[in-house]
């Protein structure tokens, strides 16, 4: 019996949770069965509730307190458990069919998705045949008000790309939480980064701007001197390099936004094998401002 399944992830309040309830309205109004699974054993609250919550697994509260340990620890102990526990997810997954999308909410921090090898083992339990066989595609979110900082941008970027390589899953990135960004990013600009140019890395005037304050804007967080320059070119050649970088646009405010996302993830699960990616982005059609 053929899964499918969506697995969002991306830095500490990127927006994940809010997108996983945005997608399951989405899902539900156009009645689509989903099936959501929470693995950030620090979640609270949520608009939808979990159909399967690692809490009651383990939670990082009780890890903290009985082991000693601080949250990022914790965390990792928590998915440590997870791996030994894999039952947990099996049995609740087994039993779905075709119908359902299954969405996976992943935790915020930064090294579950770079350099611990605990997510790979996770995704290859989920997607390798003789496990639960499930057809996965990895949505990566980054927040979009970090085009104001070309910097951090890029850093994001980097992130994004080690999520790609260490799953080998079909991947969507996204640039979330565009309502923040509209009306200050002309479209032409925004398309800069959705399909990232890389020269926006030499874009910098070497001064930055200071306010005053001490602090710089913008363009100063770009690294300087010599040393810093090739540092930037050699990023930006690996970021080059590697052709199938780009970001769609979300904002849960808007159904079409989400229900686009959706397509392209439905795409991403059905036609890996076809080797065919749709191109996003050829036009911008949300206004975010004047040129
Ligand atoms: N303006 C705006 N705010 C958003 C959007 N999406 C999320 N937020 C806010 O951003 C904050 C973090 O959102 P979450 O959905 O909890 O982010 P997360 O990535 O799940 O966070 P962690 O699980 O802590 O890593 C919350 O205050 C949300 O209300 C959006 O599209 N627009």
């Amino acid at each position: 019996m053929s899964k499918f399944g969506c697995l969002v992830m991306g830095p500490a309040g990127a927006g994940k949770t809010t997108f996983c309830s945005a997608l399951i309205t989405h899902l539900r109004n156009n009645r689509r069965s989903c099936f959501y699974v929470n693995l950030d054993p620090a979640a609270e609250e949520f608009v939808h509730e979990p159909d399967l919550d690692i809490k009651d697994l383990i939670s990082l509260e009780d890890v903290m307190e009985e082991m000693g340990l601080g949250p990022n620890g914790g965390l990792i102990y928590c998915f440590e458990f997870l791996l030994d526990n894999l039952d947990f997810i099996s049995e609740a997954l087994d039993p779905l069919t075709e119908e359902y999308l299954i969405i996976i909410d992943m935790p915020g921090q930064i090294e579950l998705y770079t350099h611990i090898p605990i997510l790979p083992a996770l995704v290859k339990h989920l997607t390798k045949t003789g496990s639960l066989d499930i057809n996965l595609c990895a949505a990566y979110l980054l927040e979009a008000t970090f085009v104001v900082d070309r910097a951090k941008f890029f850093a994001g970027t980097l992130s994004a790309m080690s999520a790609m390589i260490m799953l080998e899953v079909p991947h969507v990135n996204i640039l979330s939480k565009m309502d923040l960004v509209k009306g200050q990013i002309g479209k032409r600009e925004l398309k800069r980064f959705l399909d990232p140019d890389t020269t926006l890395l030499d874009d910098d005037t070497g001064e930055g701007e200071d306010d005053g304050s001490g602090a710089t804007t913008d363009t100063a967080t770009l690294m300087r001197g010599a040393s810093f320059k090739r540092l930037n070119k050699a990023v930006a050649g690996l970021i080059d390099s590697f052709s199938m970088v780009s970001y769609l646009r979300l904002d849960v405010q808007d159904e079409d936004s989400v229900g686009g996302i959706l397509s392209y993830i439905d795409d991403a699960i059905q036609f890996h094998e076809a080797q065919e990616p749709r191109e996003p982005n050829d036009e911008v059609e949300m206004e975010y401002g004047d040129e």
